[in-house]
């Protein structure tokens, strides 16, 4: 299966468990894969036929623009859940930073992945 990729996507939002945390925008970093199969775009040279990145990029600013999580885990598990119901996704890979939010670290976060990739590309998936 091919991956269409996002890599260190920068979105501003307001997430923290912390009092302090609650009346600030703060930014995350996210990695996704995003699994597809690019050969019908490619043949045609018709963005239709395959995931838009520019557009998930847009839905996932619109996304943090409407909510205030507090855990990293809830950003992730929700956003995921947006993206596959907006796109046809069948499985992604979700990566998301919090940079600065620990002392001596330069970020901290999750991955998750979501869906189901075809059994044929399954062990190749880690
Ligand atoms: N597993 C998590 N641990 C912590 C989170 C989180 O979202 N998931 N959040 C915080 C605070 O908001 C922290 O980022 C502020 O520095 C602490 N631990």
């Amino acid at each position: 299966m091919d991956r269409i990729l996002i890599e260190a996507l920068s979105v501003d939002t307001v997430i923290g468990v912390y009092d302090w945390e609650r009346s600030i925008q703060q930014s995350l970093s996210l990695d996704l894969v995003l699994a597809t199969d690019i050969r019908s775009a490619a043949a045609t040279d018709d963005l239709r036929l395959t995931l838009d990145y520019a557009a998930i990029c847009q839905r996932i600013q619109q996304f943090a623009d409407a909510h205030q999580f507090a855990l990293v885990e809830t950003f992730a598990e929700r956003l995921a859940e947006c993206l596959r119901t907006d796109f046809p996704i069948t499985w992604l890979r979700l990566t998301v930073r919090k940079p600065g939010a620990v002392a001596n670290a330069v970020s901290v976060g999750l991955e998750i992945t979501r869906g189901n990739l075809p059994e044929a590309t399954q062990e190749i998936s880690a």
